[in-house]
């Protein structure tokens, strides 16, 4: 039976029951299935086997471990004893830092802030390997193998990247698995630190309704690392640079962060709710920068959406997806519609004002992290480690960036920060200083 729905209904989509996330088969045939690339009851597997992980013990590992990797990296970088720090590339230090925490808290892939995880083989990181393949991945589906034996180089980087990415992944997989059987890992453990990667290897290991076969456990594996730190990574550094150029909205921050931690005690787990400013910067940040930029969707069933556009003077139109089709959410081009954010372009977490809970992503319109069922799993993962991050980074830092003669911050962000569809990935390297607050 057609089923007819307004587009965009009174806010965006709302991952409306004629509309299923789509598979993507390029991506499985290349790293397996996992949680984000299958659909209908291979899904409800995946997500009942990786969903019961991300629990409080897991977001209080996160905590902790985020605490640590900041302390680790102001000791190891010699920030304590200088006044100002330079950071020339802003997002680099905020992957090393959100790759550490996701590779610490949920496989137990531990490294100190210069440690393994910094150089894996050849000068390429954990982070640069993943970047690496997933970028290079469409390339490896056209390449015949005899021609990464050619001399050249970005095929030899990739070449370098999917082998030492995918051995280290089987590695682990078999160390974690000698673990288990040796009942090193308890019931217990499977609620806190690793449980992620617990939760995918003892799925494999158990069988029944709900196992992983090998494929789907390194699919699972792959996905976590790479979906958990390279999203948070771009927002955080985002962030700090829409702060530097928003010393207002930087003080606001500022001031909230002063309240939370008297005397400039450290931030715990149980503070998070209270930094509701920092919350709505982060919404803003991800409004205007949105790290996923499209969510793709496939009709179930045979659907009209009416839609009302302003370039054609209000006058609605329909337009008729047939069962099957693959639709496309520009989440850059929704994230900036005025009808949903009026003065789409401008920093103001303001304007999410009266969405306070913790819990409530705010307006359907916010696809940042998705919306419906296939919503994000790892959100209050990423809103801990990134909340963490800035508190202790702010508390004792202010952030500065240096505008050209005349320059107003708003051209700065034009120039620096591009604001094409490809959102944050079109972004040159963000510089940026730390300049130590006088009370410290
Ligand atoms: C700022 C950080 C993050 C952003 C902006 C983000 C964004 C998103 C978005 C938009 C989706 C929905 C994709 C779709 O509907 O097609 C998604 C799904 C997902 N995210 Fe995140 N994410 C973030 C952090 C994380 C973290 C830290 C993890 C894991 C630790 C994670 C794991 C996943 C998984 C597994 C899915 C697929 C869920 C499913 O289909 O059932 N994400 N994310």
């Amino acid at each position: 039976m057609p089923l007819t729905k307004s587009w965009p209904p009174q806010g965006a989509p709302k991952c409306p029951t004629s509309f299923h996330a789509s598979k993507s088969s390029i991506f499985r045939r290349l790293f397996g299935a996992n949680v984000a690339t299958v659909r209908k009851e291979p899904w409800k597997r995946h997500r009942r086997v990786v969903g019961p992980a991300f629990s409080k013990k897991l977001y209080l590992s996160v905590w902790k471990e985020s605490m640590q990797t900041f302390r680790d990296m102001v000791d190891v970088e010699g920030w304590d004893k200088k006044q100002s720090v330079t950071v020339s590339a802003l997002g680099d230090l905020t992957a090393k830092f959100t790759i550490n925490i996701i590779a610490s808290c949920a496989f137990d892939f531990h490294s100190p802030w210069p440690g393994s995880i910094a150089k894996l083989r050849q000068g390429l990181s954990l982070r640069e390997c993943l970047t690496v393949v997933v970028e290079g991945f469409p390339l490896c589906l056209l390449t015949p193998r005899w021609v990464y034996l050619l001399p050249i180089r970005a095929l030899k980087r990739l070449d370098i990247a999917f082998n030492t990415t995918f051995s280290l992944l089987r590695a682990q997989i078999a160390l974690r698995r000698e673990k288990i059987a040796s009942e090193e890992v308890t019931g217990g453990e499977t609620q806190g630190k690793d449980a992620i990667f617990n939760s995918i290897v003892k799925a494999n290991i158990d069988g029944g309704k709900f196992a992983f076969d090998e494929e789907e456990v390194i699919g699972n594996t792959f996905l976590m690392l790479f979906a958990g730190h390279e999203t948070a990574s771009r927002t955080l550094s985002a962030m700090l640079t829409l702060l530097a150029l928003y010393g207002e909205e930087q003080d606001k921050v500022y001031q909230e962060i002063k309240r939370t931690l008297p005397g400039g005690r450290d931030p715990t787990f149980e503070d998070l709710e209270s930094f509701i400013q920092t919350r709505k910067c982060i919404q803003e940040t991800m409004r205007l920068y949105p790290p996923v930029t499209l969510l793709v969707r496939e009709v179930i069933h045979d659907t009209q959406l009416n839609v009302t556009n302003k370039a054609t003077d209000g006058a609605s139109y329909s337009v008729a997806l047939k069962k099957g089709a693959r639709v496309v959410c520009n989440v850059v081009a929704i994230h900036r519609n005025p009808r949903h954010f009026p003065d789409p372009d401008a920093f103001k977490p303001s304007r999410w004002d009266d969405n306070d809970s913790d819990d409530s992503v705010g307006t359907d319109a916010f696809l940042g992290f998705g919306q419906g069922p296939r919503a994000c799993i790892g959100r209050k993962f990423a809103l801990a480690e990134m909340t963490c991050f800035v508190a202790m980074l702010l508390r004792d830092w202010r952030v500065e960036v240096d505008l050209a003669e005349g320059e107003s911050p708003q051209q700065w962000q034009r120039r620096v920060m591009t604001d094409t569809a490809s959102g944050l990935r079109a972004m040159g390297p963000l510089s940026v200083r730390f300049v130590t607050r006088e009370a410290r």
